[in-house]
C-alpha cells in the first residue's frame, strides 16, 4: 500500500459536497407545460434523482432567482445538491452547491476563484482534450455528451458511445453521460462505462416522472452491482476484489482503524464523518493514505 503523499502538491481538495451520485436530473419546463417546476422536480427526487440542476434559458433574472430559491429549499429537504447552470452569480446568491459551465461559459479558473474550493463545478465536454483540461483544471465532474441526438439541444452532433468509452478509460474524476438518454438506451450507456447519467426530457417530459426517474436510477445503481456482492475496485492503484460495503469497512479490512488517514474516492476526499455512509461500487478507485512518523 502506498504510504504518504503530498496531497497539497497533487492538487487534491476537500470536496464534501459532491457525494457519489447516480441520476442527475436537469429542469426543462418546456417539457411540462402547466405544471410547476418544483412539483415536477420533487417527483424526480422521489424517484431517486440524487443531484439537480436548474437550467433555464428564458426566464427574467427575478424569475430565475425565485426558481433557484424554490429548488434550493426542495433539494435541501431531500439532502441532494443543487447546481445552477451558467449563472454563477445566482449560484452564489442562493448558496447553491455549485455551478455547471459549458465550453463557451465562464472559465473554470475564474469560476473556481469566485466559488472557492468547497463548491461543485461541473464542466461540459465533447472531446477527450476538453475532458483532460477540465480534470487538470480542477473540475469536480464533467458532462459527456450529447451521447445521442436530443430535442433539448437540437442540431448538436452526438459524441456517440465511443467518447463515453474513452472518458471511462482515461478520466478519473466523476463523469456524467448526457444527451438523449432514455430507459430504452440507458443500458448501452452503462455498458460503455458510464457510472452516472443525466437526463432532461426522458424524466421531466414523462407522464410518470417519478416512475421514470426510479427506473433509470435503479438501472444505474444495479449496473454497479449489489453492495453485498464482491466488488472489483482499485485500492492505491492495485486491483482488488473486496466484500467491504463501505469505506469504513474497507479501512477495517486493511487494519487501518484509528490511523491518521486521508481517503480519496474517485478523485474526492471523503471526510471522516462520511466513511460509514459512503458505499463502494465495482469500478471505483480509492486511495487510502496513512501518515507515518507524525506526518
Ligand atoms: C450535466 C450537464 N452537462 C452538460 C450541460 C451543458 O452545458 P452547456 O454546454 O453550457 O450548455 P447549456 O446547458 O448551457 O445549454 C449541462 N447543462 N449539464
Ligand atoms: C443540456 C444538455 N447538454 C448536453 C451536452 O452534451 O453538453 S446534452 C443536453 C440535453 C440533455 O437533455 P435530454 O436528456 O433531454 O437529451
Ligand atoms: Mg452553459
Amino acid at each position: 500500500m502506498r504510504g504518504l503523499f503530498d496531497f497539497e502538491g497533487e492538487g487534491r481538495r476537500a470536496m464534501g459536497k459532491l457525494n457519489d451520485f447516480s441520476l442527475y436530473v436537469i429542469t426543462g419546463e418546456n417539457y411540462h407545460p402547466g405544471r410547476a417546476i418544483s412539483e415536477v422536480m420533487e417527483e424526480a427526487l422521489q424517484g431517486g434523482a440524487d443531484i439537480v440542476q436548474l437550467r433555464d434559458k428564458t426566464s427574467s433574472p427575478q424569475e430565475l432567482l425565485r426558481k433557484a430559491q424554490e429548488l434550493k429549499a426542495l433539494t435541501r429537504r431531500y439532502g441532494v445538491p443543487l447546481i445552477i447552470n451558467d449563472h454563477i452569480e445566482l449560484a452564489i446568491e442562493v448558496e447553491a452547491d455549485g455551478v455547471h459551465l459549458g465550453q463557451e461559459d465562464l472559465s473554470l479558473q475564474e469560476a473556481r476563484r469566485l466559488l472557492g474550493s468547497s463548491r461543485i463545478i461541473g464542466i461540459s465536454t465533447h472531446a477527450i482534450e476538453e475532458a483532460r483540461a477540465a480534470e487538470l483544471g480542477g473540475a469536480d465532474y464533467i458532462g459527456v455528451g450529447p451521447v445521442y441526438p436530443t430535442g433539448t439541444k437540437p442540431g448538436v452532433k452526438p459524441v456517440t458511445l465511443d467518447y463515453v468509452r474513452q472518458v471511462a478509460a482515461e478520466i478519473t474524476i466523476p463523469f456524467v453521460a448526457i444527451g438523449g438518454i432514455t430507459p430504452g438506451n440507458v443500458d448501452d450507456v452503462l455498458e460503455a462505462g458510464a457510472k452516472r447519467i443525466c437526463a432532461v426530457s426522458a424524466i421531466v417530459g414523462s407522464s410518470d416522472v417519478k416512475g421514470t426517474a426510479r427506473l433509470l436510477s435503479e438501472r444505474v445503481r444495479s449496473s454497479r452491482g449489489s453492495v453485498y456482492a464482491p466488488k472489483e475496485i482499485v485500492v492505491n492503484g492495485r486491483p482488488e476484489t473486496v466484500t467491504a460495503r463501505t469505506v469504513d469497512q474497507l479501512i477495517a479490512r486493511y487494519g487501518l482503524q484509528g490511523r491518521k488517514l486521508v481517503v480519496e474516492l474517485d478523485g474526492y476526499i471523503v471526510p471522516q464523518d462520511e466513511w460509514a455512509a459512503t458505499q463502494l461500487f465495482s469500478g471505483v478507485k480509492i486511495e487510502l493514505v496513512h501518515f507515518v512518523g507524525g506526518g
